[in-house]
């Protein structure tokens, strides 16, 4: 059945337009002989791609601000800010900056009817819950940003009144001061100056200690914003970070410890981003910047020792994901089907019946031929378990094997392995696929048809299909037989490995079934739980070999 397109589609229940409310056309469909009431049911819940229309409202910031070619500060910070912080960003850009992580080498503005026009896009269609401004250079900016916020109000409007660079560098004169306090202050809910902003706006008296951080923020709450975050982070020998945060009746100090690294360029434009974006999903003011000021200081930590630039400010890192190939021996393993080859899954009690340590064990099943590692870990503590994965992903990754963990997302995230592997029990695999992102491997264990497609829509890298044979590695396990593996093949998008039971006399009949996506059997004991892994694996995998050249020829 054709729908119509997405843009027809109008809720009455839902708070906002979502689409375009001027369309005036009539879904064909409703001409049609299906019963109106059911042409409605489809109608909500799909478009004509048979994509399901979920209506759900994304908190929106709007940042209005100043582009920073090195992108460590201004628009891009912000965009990367709320982007790290779960809540969707547009921008209107006020001025390109050409800036590194030196200096500011030049701006260029943009005309003030542009940025009427650019306001009036975004406003006038995208429902935006907090607008946070940042660099706004020229009086006539702030004038029309002030009219387009009377024009559409928003939930909330955060003021970073930008300045100065760290750098030194004037990127909004002394000129913009009187509109400023005349106008776009009274409008803000917070504004968040750092120690030279406050004591421009003020007129220039010195902001040096605690107390005068306090004095400041009084003084700029009577211009008329409903809150003033007096930031410190240039505070002079102050080993903490302190913030003063003044709601008209409290001060509250807000301290955290101060980062040791000169990655700070942008922390201003993310913090205003930041509580921008606790605004828009709900929280009141001064939890919004405690979330805020804890995000920046988690940022700051993981980006310190990142190297961008010759300045003496360099950015950090919003997303605190660009320090992990740095510390990995190797990077992420690509999946490869015929790494399900020979698929070894390992027993710590195995291990300990026969009085040898996991990385042991791990080395000699790679040196006999096995393909891939799944670390497999019913009892032990959760420190010891990340303590072996992480000795076991420096082995994996030195011989070239790819290691995946047993169930526990949090211990693959822990030691940076290469994927998981969960059972229909475990998390399901299209959340493991969110957590985990898009890179990593994940196998789910399937014993039906229906559990197989299932791990292919949800994003599942390939299928464990057993018990093949009946097994006493697995407590209750059902054994589906050959018969049930050929079915999971066949109903499979994905390469499955055959698990349960399975040992070198046994293999070929696995292999002989033929089935073009089975990619290898999966083994615990026929290797764990023997005297030399080395030699058990080395035979198992010559069986291997010999089935599947015998299922060629
Ligand atoms: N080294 C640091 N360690 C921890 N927090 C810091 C550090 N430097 C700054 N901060 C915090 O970052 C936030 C931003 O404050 P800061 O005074 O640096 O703003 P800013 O001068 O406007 O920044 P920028 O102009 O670089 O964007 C504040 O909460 C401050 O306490
Ligand atoms: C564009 C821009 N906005 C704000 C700042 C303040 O950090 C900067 N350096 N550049
Ligand atoms: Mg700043």
């Amino acid at each position: 059945m054709a729908f119509c397109s997405c843009n027809q589609f109008l809720s009455s229940t839902y708070p906002f337009p979502i689409f375009n409310k001027n369309s005036k056309s009539v879904p064909k469909f409703l001409n049609s002989r299906v019963p109106q009431s059911l042409q409605f049911q489809a109608y909500m819940s799909m478009d004509q791609c048979g994509v399901p229309l979920t209506k759900i409202k994304i908190p929106h910031i709007l940042t209005v601000a100043g582009s920073d070619s090195g992108a460590g500060a201004g628009i891009q910070a912000d965009i990367k800010a709320c982007a790290a912080r779960g809540v969707y960003c547009s921008s209107v850009i006020t001025a390109v900056t050409a800036q590194n992580t030196v200096g500011v080498q030049g701006v260029d503005i943009v005309s003030e009817a542009f940025v009427s026009q650019q306001l009036n896009s975004v406003l006038s269609d995208m429902q935006v819950d907090v607008v946070k401004t940042g660099m706004l250079p020229s009086l006539g900016i702030v004038n029309v940003l002030c009219q387009s916020l009377r024009h559409f109000p928003v939930r909330a409007l955060v003021v970073d009144p930008v300045m100065v660079s760290t750098s030194g560098d004037i990127l909004a004169g002394p000129s913009i001061l009187s509109v400023f306090r005349e106008e776009l202050l009274p409008m803000a809910d917070i504004i968040t100056p750092n120690i030279k902003e406050a004591s421009a706006l003020l007129g220039g008296v010195q902001l040096e200690t605690i107390a005068d951080m306090c004095s400041a923020a009084k003084q700029l709450h009577a211009m008329g914003p409903r809150s003033v975050l007096v930031k410190g982070g240039d505070l002079p020998d102050s080993l903490d970070a302190v913030d003063i945060f003044f709601d008209g009746k409290q001060y509250h100090e807000l301290r955290s410890s101060r980062v040791k690294t000169h990655n700070t360029h942008g922390t201003g434009c993310t913090l205003a981003s930041a509580i921008a974006a606790e605004l828009a999903k709900g929280s009141p003011m001064l939890r919004a910047i405690k979330v805020a000021k804890r995000y920046v200081e988690t940022a700051l930590e993981y980006g310190k020792d990142i190297v961008i630039g010759n300045g003496p400010q360099g950015p950090f890192d919003h997303l605190l994901r660009l320090k992990r190939g740095l510390y990995s021996s190797t990077k992420q393993m690509e999946f490869n089907p015929s790494d399900l080859f020979l698929y070894a899954v390992t027993d710590s009690v195995m291990n300990e019946r026969w009085g040898r340590t996991m990385t042991d064990a791990v080395k000699a099943a790679i040196e006999g031929g096995a393909t891939i590692i799944q670390l497999r870990e019913k009892d032990a503590d959760t420190r010891e378990f990340l303590e072996t994965a992480k000795a076991c992903v420096e082995i994996c990754h030195f011989y070239g094997k790819p290691l995946l963990i047993n169930d526990r997302i949090d211990v693959a995230l822990a030691c940076d392995a290469d994927g998981v592997h969960v059972g229909q029990s475990d998390m399901p695999a299209h959340l493991v696929r969110t957590l985990l992102g898009p890179e990593k491997i994940i196998g789910v264990s399937c014993k039906t048809p229906e559990q197989a497609k299932q791990a292919w829509i949800d994003g599942a890298d390939y299928i464990g299909c057993g018990g093949v044979y009946p097994t006493n590695t697995k407590a209750n396990n059902v054994t589906v037989g050959l018969e049930g593996l050929r079915t999971v093949c066949l109903a499979s998008n994905l390469p499955v490995v055959a698990i349960g039971g399975i040992n070198a006399s046994n293999a070929r009949s696995v292999i002989e079934l033929g089935m073009p996506n089975l990619e290898g059997v999966a083994v615990v004991s026929a290797l764990f739980d023997r005297e030399n892994i080395l030699s058990e694996t080395r035979n198992l995998h010559a069986s291997l070999i010999q089935a599947v050249s015998k299922v060629k020829s």
